[in-house]
């Protein structure tokens, strides 16, 4: 098939001539006895979005605070445009610093028309009221600059936010869970509108979500953090495809886990046999599906036929038009299966299923 380019659209993978924007080298954070951060590196290059992704206390909120410079470092280094601006004996205070921010919390300046918050950090040259209003009907508000914060609603506050932040041409720029405050619909628009003003503004940015879905619709490379630690950091493919282990895996989706021993290069689970590379003979491993991966084939037997995949119960479905939720249960076993397809599905709760998998979609880990 001939390659086809789409302008305007990135090519995959990083800049080859390039500098590094922002470069965090080691940084490690304790507060108390209580280890926040234990040696995080990071590299963003110029319109690049890396995300941070992991559970609640994990330390992406400190690792961001510690890059704009409002929490201190206790060793590491931080860089941007090569130039250091915080190490342990050294922090370039955070208004030097050419970082700009987005929180959860807008505080957008209530006393302030929505002009005069966009222009704020700016200064008063002869170009800064068009560059205002250049932002402004970038995110479709410039009828609004005029009104104060509180008259506007929710997702157009969220708008300002990002308009301000990016006023500056900060050369870093940092969200933190930006759109969570957000409904369904409006963070989706939210999220396309960003990151196009983002790389359009060739600003390194930085965002931290506990959000999957925001990572992989946002990011161009993922960094999932686990106690301090960023545990593997690629792009989202990377990270869906072949995570390093169970708890980077289970981040991107729900799991459907079967145990079981290698014979022959593979292992049967329930969902087919699934060969095992790189494991001997008798080892005992998790074969891990994705709920998209399960395939779920209605059959009048209620138990497996020789060499196929077990016989299932569906339990519940969820059909949301544009794609269906279906638990499915095994004899004997406690755990619900999982599994998701495009589209409406026909199956209904007593239904008998074959299950198989996706070929080449299984991941294979060894038991700890
Ligand atoms: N100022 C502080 N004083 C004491 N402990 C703190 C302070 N700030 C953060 N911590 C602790 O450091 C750890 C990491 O916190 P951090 O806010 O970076 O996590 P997070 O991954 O951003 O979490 P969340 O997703 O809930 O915002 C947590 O255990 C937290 O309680």
């Amino acid at each position: 098939m001939e390659h086809v380019e789409f302008p305007g659209l990135r090519a995959a993978g990083r800049p080859v001539n390039a500098a590094p924007m922002l470069e965090v080298i080691d940084v490690a954070r304790r507060f108390s006895v209580t280890p926040a951060v234990r040696g995080v590196s990071l590299t963003v290059w110029p319109g690049e979005v890396t995300c941070l992704l992991g559970p609640s206390g994990c330390g992406k909120s400190t690792t961001l605070r510690m890059i704009a410079g409002i929490e201190h470092l206790d060793s590491g280094e931080i860089r941007v445009a090569g130039q250091r601006v915080a190490d342990p004996r050294h922090e370039v205070p955070p208004e030097r610093r050419p970082v700009g921010m987005v929180f959860q919390d807008l505080a957008l300046f209530p006393h302030m028309t929505v002009a005069e918050n966009v222009g704020f950090g700016l200064p008063r040259t002869r170009g800064s009221a068009e560059q205002v209003a250049h932002l402004l009907g970038r995110v479709g508000l410039l009828h609004h600059a005029d009104r104060y914060p509180h008259q506007l609603s929710g997702g157009e506050q969220q708008r300002v936010a990002l308009i301000r932040a990016l006023a500056t041409r900060p050369r870093v720029m940092l969200l933190d869970e930006p759109f969570s405050s957000l409904d369904q619909r409006l963070r989706v628009e939210m999220r396309e509108l960003a990151a196009d003003l983002l790389r359009e503004a060739g600003a390194a940015v930085v965002l931290v979500t506990h959000d999957p879905d925001e990572a992989m619709m946002m990011a161009d490379r993922v960094a999932i953090m686990w106690e301090g630690r960023i545990r593997q950091e690629g792009t989202p493919l990377e990270l869906y495809r072949q995570p390093r282990d169970l708890t980077v895996a289970g981040f991107l989706s729900e799991l459907n886990i079967f145990e079981g021993r290698v014979a022959d290069g593979r292992v049967e689970t329930p969902a087919g046999p699934v060969s095992a590379p790189g494991f001997q003979d008798g080892a005992a491993i998790r074969a891990v599906f994705r709920p998209e991966h399960l395939t779920l084939l209605r059959t009048d037997h209620t138990c497996r036929s020789v060499g196929r995949g077990s016989v299932a119960r569906v339990l519940r479905v969820r059909n949301l038009g544009r794609e269906s939720f279906i638990e499915a249960g095994l004899p004997d076993v406690e755990t619900r299966l999982r599994c998701a397809a495009p589209g409406c599905c026909a199956l209904v709760p007593g239904d008998h299923v074959e299950l198989g998998h996706s070929p080449g979609t299984a991941m294979v880990f060894a038991t700890p």
